[in-house]
């Protein structure tokens, strides 16, 4: 049996940031001494904004998954007005604004990263679950400056049709037995508009309207700016992942062997 939470088994420490639907603290786990952070939600905003159902996939999700890469999930537990998230805490705090301070990562930093999502995404890939919005914003470090996958809210567990198809396989088209892989392909692509916002500090398809930024995407007009000076193997390997066509982009175990991320990225994951 699971452990059922309540507010009065944690110690809440100080404030660690805050979101559009609730507050994260640092807190402690009376018991264990175990130092995590809880997301508190209230109700009545996830209500209001009908993300009950989103914020119930996402906690489904999350909570199954183990790996470095990706924030735990310990568990969550609700009272009248707000529902907590128990969550792994991230030491290092977000990504986003180390790229901010940093203009851009060097290429070690920035190899060691798309190195450890791939790994996160590999995995995630294996357990049917998509993440579909991989971008800074979402990304935590931990104590070792690790890079952690933090937000669930757009993933979705594509095993349904294959629960319901369960035995009658052999009448599957192939678009459909092949959806699942073609589906999972979308991070592949988000992992390449990191991989170049990493380099240049700007994502690639960048422009000062919304309709233009969606032109240059639907085009894929992919062009590396001159400044700052970077490796060719980095830009041959964006250009493999930036690619229109889903069945062709380089899957991410071929990634994990790509010269740039075997010659830049440090193999314990800390950068
Ligand atoms: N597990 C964590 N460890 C350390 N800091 C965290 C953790 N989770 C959240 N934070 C901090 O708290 C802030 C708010 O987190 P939260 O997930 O509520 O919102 P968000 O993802 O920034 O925004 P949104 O509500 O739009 O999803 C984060 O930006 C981050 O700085």
């Amino acid at each position: 049996m699971e452990k059922r939470w309540t507010l009065s088994d944690f110690e809440i420490g100080k404030p660690l940031g805050r979101g559009k639907f609730g507050h994260v603290f640092l807190a402690r786990e009376k018991k264990s001494n175990h130092i995590v952070a809880i997301k508190v939600l209230f109700k009545s905003q996830l209500k209001q904004s009908q993300v009950e159902h989103q914020l119930r996939r996402e906690v489904e999700i999350q909570s199954h998954l183990r790996h470095t890469n990706i924030l735990r999930l310990y568990g969550y537990f609700y009272d009248q007005t707000r529902v907590y998230l128990i969550l792994e805490h991230a030491a290092k705090g977000e990504l986003y604004k180390e790229l901010q301070k940093c203009k851009y990562f060097s290429e070690k930093r920035a190899a060691t990263y798309i190195a450890s999502l791939a790994r996160a995404l590999i995995y995630l890939h294996g357990k049917h679950v998509i993440h579909r919005d991989i971008k800074p914003e979402n990304l935590l470090l931990g104590t070792q400056g690790e890079v952690k996958i933090a937000d669930f809210g757009w993933s979705v567990h594509t095993f349904n049709r294959r629960k319901t198809m369960c035995g009658t396989l052999d009448y599957l088209p192939p678009e459909m037995v092949e959806s699942v892989e073609h589906d999972a392909s979308v991070d592949i692509w988000s992992l390449g508009v990191l991989c170049f916002e990493f380099l240049y500090g700007v994502p690639p398809f960048e422009a000062k309207e919304h309709s233009d930024t969606y032109r240059r995407i639907v085009e894929v007009d992919l062009k590396f700016p001159s400044n700052p000076i970077v490796s060719s193997a980095s830009k041959d390997l964006i250009s493999k992942m930036l690619v229109k066509d889903s069945s062709q982009r380089l899957p991410l175990h071929k990634l994990l062997e790509h010269p740039w991320i075997i010659q830049n990225a440090d193999p314990s994951g800390i950068s």
